[in-house]
């Protein structure tokens, strides 16, 4: 089996994207943010307090013949923007793009926090990070792409992210008309649970090629890209006006300053990020003061090769043993 399905996003600034999912007998659309980062289905329902709910399309197991609930399994999770959600269980038939799971776990919120509210276009996440991630309890639930890997013609699952445009995620095969050249790939230990590798380097605007291998986790659920700070302040170096700004958490730098490019390698490949994609978003409408799509990771513990990084390249998630991710122009 195939899948293949659209990536929007959700905002003028690409904060995330949502693609159509459908849930149920009959099928029930809900648009849900596909995230690397992280391994619980969950979606708004029935269930949700309706003062949680600002707009969201909900689920309705009571809705669907074919929903069942899966008696006594609860789950919580909590993001690394603070956001978080809690509820019970049903399985239910789940498609995207024309692929289907029957009987896929699926989360239904009894609680969402308010980031999630104020956010109508995010009708709940696909986590397609490692099971082993899965909040669910007393017995953890596998993931869209665990469950549907026996039955996919590859085991793999692409995302082709796009600048300010809608993009796709296919599932079962890799489509050649999506990139160009080669696909080259790198080991990912999948150990806690994310698509963790490494990075080979990177270079600033037209500067040297600076090879050192830099972990972290390919993440389409996080909007920017987060690396080390020795890194980031030499990128900022490079930018007039740019300043580190306690008061806005990172980097700031006048909307009209010229931005380098940054490139970050796989293996031998190289990547490179235009800079009108670090020129991330006004700090606010009618702001001239701009903040920046690269951020340090200091605060995070953590290295993250989001959006801002993704939707540079082509990205094959390989679920063979062991688990590889790849990475191609486009
Ligand atoms: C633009 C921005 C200022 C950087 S933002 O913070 O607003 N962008 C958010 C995403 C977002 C989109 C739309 C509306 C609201 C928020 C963002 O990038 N948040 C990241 C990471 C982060 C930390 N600090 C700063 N940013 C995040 O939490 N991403 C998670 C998915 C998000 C959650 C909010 C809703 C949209 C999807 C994530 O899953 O990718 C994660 F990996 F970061 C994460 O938190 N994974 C949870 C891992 N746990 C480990 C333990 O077991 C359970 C799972």
């Amino acid at each position: 089996d195939t899948g293949s399905a659209a990536a929007i996003p959700i905002n003028e600034v690409d904060i995330a994207y949502v693609t159509p999912v459908t849930i149920g007998t009959p099928p029930q659309t809900l648009m849900l943010d596909l995230d690397t980062g992280s391994s619980d289905l969950w979606v708004f329902s029935s269930l949700t307090p309706s003062n949680q709910v600002r707009g969201q399309e909900i689920y309705s197991p009571t809705k669907s013949s074919t929903s069942k609930l899966l008696s006594g399994h609860t789950w919580s999770i909590r993001y690394g923007d603070g956001s978080g959600s809690r509820g019970t269980v049903y399985t239910d038939n789940f498609t995207i793009g024309g692929l289907e799971v029957k009987s896929q776990a699926v989360q239904a919120a009894l609680e969402v926090s308010s980031s999630f509210t104020q956010e109508q276009s995010l009708d709940g996440l696909v986590g397609l990070g490692f099971s082993a991630l899965n909040t669910v309890r007393p017995s953890s639930q596998l993931t869209f792409f665990d469950n549907a890997r026996p039955n996919l013609d590859e085991e793999v699952f692409t995302a082709d992210l796009k600048y300010h445009a809608t993009g796709s995620y296919d599932f079962g095969f890799i489509d050649s008309k999506k990139y160009a050249g080669n696909i080259t790939y790198t080991t990912v230990q999948q150990s806690p649970g994310y698509w963790t590798h490494s990075l080979s380097g990177y270079s600033v605007g037209s500067g040297a090629f600076q090879a050192s291998q830099i972990s972290g986790i390919s993440d389409t659920g996080t909007t920017l890209l987060y690396l080390p700070t020795a890194i980031v302040t030499a990128y900022y170096r490079q930018v007039q006006g740019a300043q580190n700004s306690q008061y806005y958490g990172g980097y700031v730098f006048p909307c009209s300053s010229t931005l380098p490019t940054f490139t970050f390698g796989i293996e031998g490949a190289r990547f490179t990020i235009p800079a009108s994609y670090i020129n991330y978003t006004r700090i606010s409408p009618t702001s001239t003061t701009c903040y920046g799509g690269l951020q340090s990771s200091s605060g995070l513990g953590i290295n993250i090769f989001g959006d801002v990084a993704l939707k540079a390249a082509f990205v094959v998630f390989s679920g063979t043993n062991p688990p590889r991710i790849g990475f191609a122009i486009k």
